[in-house]
C-alpha cells in the first residue's frame, strides 16, 4: 500500500512539513513518497495508484497561491522558482471520484491568516475525493514581511498529525 504528499514551497516550510508528515506515514506502516508538484504531474500513475492523497500548500493572499503571489515570495528572497502551484496540478488530475485524502497547509499565525487547506479541500470535494481527517494547518513564523521559517515543534506536529492520518487508512484496510 503506498501513500503520497504532494506540496508546494517557496521558502521551505511547506516541503520541511511534507516531509516529516511522509515520516510519520511510514512509521504508522505506509509506505509514502514525497512529491513536489511538479515532479507529480510527472508520476501521475503513482498519484493514481497511491491509497491515501496527502495534499498541502502556503497560504497566499488568505488561499492558495497563483502565479504572481510565487513570483512575489521569489522577490522577497525565496529560493523556489515559482514553477507551478497545487491549483495548477489540481486543475490537471483526472477524476478523484472515491479517493481518500488528507489536506494540510503553512500559513503565519495571524487571525486573518486565511487557508491554502481550505481552498484545497473544496477544490479535492469538488473532483469526489473524501477527506480522512480534519485540514491541518502549521504556523510559520516571519511570513507576513518575507522569508518565513518553521520552527522545530511544527515539524514534530507535522511527525504526529502524518503518523494519525495513516493509521487511519491502515485500521480501514486492515
Ligand atoms: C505573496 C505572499 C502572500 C502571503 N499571504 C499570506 C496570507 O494571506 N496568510 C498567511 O497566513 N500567510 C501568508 N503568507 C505567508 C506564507 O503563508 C508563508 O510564506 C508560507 O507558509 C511559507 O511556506 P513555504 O516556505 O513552504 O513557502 C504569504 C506569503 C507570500 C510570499
Amino acid at each position: 500500500m503506498v501513500a503520497v504528499v504532494v506540496f508546494e514551497s517557496m521558502f521551505g516550510c511547506t516541503r520541511a512539513v511534507a516531509s516529516a508528515i511522509a515520516e510519520g506515514m511510514t512509521s504508522a506502516g505506509l509506505e509514502t513518497v514525497v512529491l513536489p508538484v511538479d515532479e507529480a504531474l510527472a508520476n501521475d500513475d503513482l498519484v493514481a495508484r497511491a491509497r491515501l492523497l496527502v495534499v498541502g500548500a502556503p497560504t497566499h493572499m488568505r488561499g492558495l497561491s497563483t502565479p504572481r503571489s510565487r513570483a512575489l515570495a521569489r522577490a522577497r528572497g525565496a529560493d523556489a522558482e515559482p514553477g507551478l502551484g497545487v491549483h495548477d496540478w489540481l486543475d490537471a488530475l483526472p477524476g478523484l471520484q472515491g479517493r481518500a485524502v488528507a489536506v494540510f497547509d503553512t500559513r503565519s499565525w495571524s487571525r486573518f491568516a486565511g487557508s491554502a487547506g481550505s481552498r484545497i479541500e473544496k477544490l479535492l470535494h469538488r473532483r469526489g475525493a473524501e477527506l480522512v481527517a480534519p485540514t491541518q494547518a502549521f504556523g510559520v513564523e516571519g511570513g507576513d514581511g518575507g522569508r518565513a521559517t518553521i520552527s522545530q515543534s511544527q515539524v514534530e506536529l507535522a511527525r504526529v498529525w502524518g503518523a494519525s492520518v495513516a493509521a487511519h487508512v491502515v485500521g480501514a484496510y486492515a
